[in-house]
């Protein structure tokens, strides 16, 4: 049985970016930028003042012993030429006004004596204080690094800033997501003490969602592996399915008969994990990626997070794909019964700068409070079993950043 990080590795290897589409920037949040851009203009515009006060030139300091005779006002959008024409001449200047022609420094209103027309500095003061000189920030053409960037407010508001109001960003990736099992009622039907609900379609579509991807919903499918096979026309529009459940060695298991009876080939099938061993993995048509999940909810939601976004936000572009973890403090003793790895659901919290691993009560696949509890997976490897002691230190996977703190 393949081991689960060889699957994920083989996934990605099977899998490209999507191509382009261009957007205004305003849309472009939580988009992912498909090239590197040139700023339109510099930044800042022109030299300016960084504080309220008096613009004069540096040199000008010993020869005037600090006094200088004020010549007018300017404010902020006031682009009129002006200059320091004579020896010891200054400006009233407010912030971000233009700096006159001739000055480099300014001196702030609260650090200098005004009187008839004229000041005198109170205390020492260096070249070049409180100008914000032209294209500091950045020049134009100068690039911006974007490239597979998850575009976030702040990046709109740099692009704006450098004059860029169409971006060209990855196109979005069509999903569809199915459920199988008689079992199942659809969120919203009428409950039914012997049916249960859908629980993991809407996970999956939301944990999609994250991503600005709207996955389409399939419903539920019934345990008819003909009724399923009529599902692939329709198949054939996405750019990614994700059906949960019907996966394992059940008579009735309704995804693994409906790949046999295609013909269609697994890359892998049974991954050595727990939770998730039944999933699998196939490109229908040789290009479709086809994540077949199991049904188990815990199991489900594991191999969406730890497989399913991982290669989605591969094809959607992003620079870093990979999910993100970090080594916790085990703060309960677990143990371990077979050779599989063990991703086990924990709370990881930040104390005192180091991280501590709560784990959950019970580790079974169909136990929903686990997620609830948790916001990472413990990683344990397969050749261990027996007890894992409190104090160990694990590689956690984090699903909910946030909840560390
Ligand atoms: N003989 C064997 N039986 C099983 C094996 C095995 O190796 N040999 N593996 C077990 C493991 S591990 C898992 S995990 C499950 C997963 O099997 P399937 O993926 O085929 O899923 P089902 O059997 O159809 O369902 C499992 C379980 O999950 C419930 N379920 C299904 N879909 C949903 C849904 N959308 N929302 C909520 N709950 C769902 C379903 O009712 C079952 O209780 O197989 C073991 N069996
Ligand atoms: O793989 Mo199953 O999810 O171990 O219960």
């Amino acid at each position: 049985m393949i081991n689960p990080f060889d699957a994920l590795d083989l996934i990605l290897s099977n899998v490209e970016e999507v191509g382009y589409e261009v957007i205004p920037v305003f849309d472009a949040m939580n988009r992912v930028a498909y090239e590197n851009v040139k700023s339109k203009v510099n930044l800042p515009g022109f030299d300016n003042s960084a504080m309220d006060g008096f613009a004069f030139k540096y040199e000008d300091l010993e020869k005037c012993n600090g006094k200088f005779q004020i010549q007018g006002t300017i404010s902020a959008g006031d682009f009129n030429d002006y200059k320091i024409e004579n020896d010891c001449e200054c400006y009233r200047i407010m912030t971000g006004a233009k700096v006159p022609e001739g000055a480099d420094t300014v001196v702030e209103f609260e650090k200098v004596d005004e009187k008839d027309g004229f000041i005198i500095l109170q205390d020492e003061i260096k070249r070049g204080k409180n100008v914000r000189k032209i294209g500091e920030d950045i020049k134009v053409g100068d690039e911006i690094d974007i490239k597979g960037k998850f575009l976030k407010s702040w990046d709109i508001s740099r692009l704006i800033s450098c004059g860029i109001f169409n971006v060209k960003v990855y196109r979005r990736l069509k999903v569809a997501v199915v459920a199988t099992g008689d079992e199942l009622l659809v969120p919203g039907e009428i409950p039914n003490s012997e049916k249960i609900y859908d629980a993991n379609s809407y996970n999956i579509k939301l944990l999609l969602q994250n991503y600005g991807i709207d996955a389409s919903y399939f419903g539920v499918a019934k345990d008819d592996s003909d009724e399923f096979l009529k599902l692939f026309d329709q198949f054939k529009d996405y750019d990614a399915v994700i059906s949960s459940a019907g996966i394992s060695f059940g008579d009735f298991d309704v995804v693994t008969n409906a790949f046999e009876k295609r013909g269609t080939k697994w890359l892998f099938k049974n991954v050595k994990q727990k939770p998730g061993k039944p999933f699998s993995f196939a490109l229908i048509d040789g290009k479709i990626p086809f994540f077949a999940l199991p049904g188990n909810p815990v199991s489900a939601f594991f191999c969406t997070f730890f497989y399913v976004l991982p290669v989605l936000r591969k094809m959607l572009g992003f620079k870093k794909y990979t999910n993100s973890f970090v080594y916790a403090k085990l703060m309960g003793n677990m143990t371990k019964k077979n050779k599989r790895f063990h991703f086990n659901r924990v709370s990881v919290k930040l104390n005192d700068g180091e991280f501590l691993a709560f784990p959950f009560r019970t580790q079974d696949s169909h136990v929903i409070s686990s997620i609830f509890f948790g916001n990472a997976f413990a990683v344990i490897e397969d050749e261990r079993v027996g007890e894992i002691p409190a104090g160990e230190r694990l590689k956690c996977y984090l699903y909910d950043h946030e909840s560390i703190f």
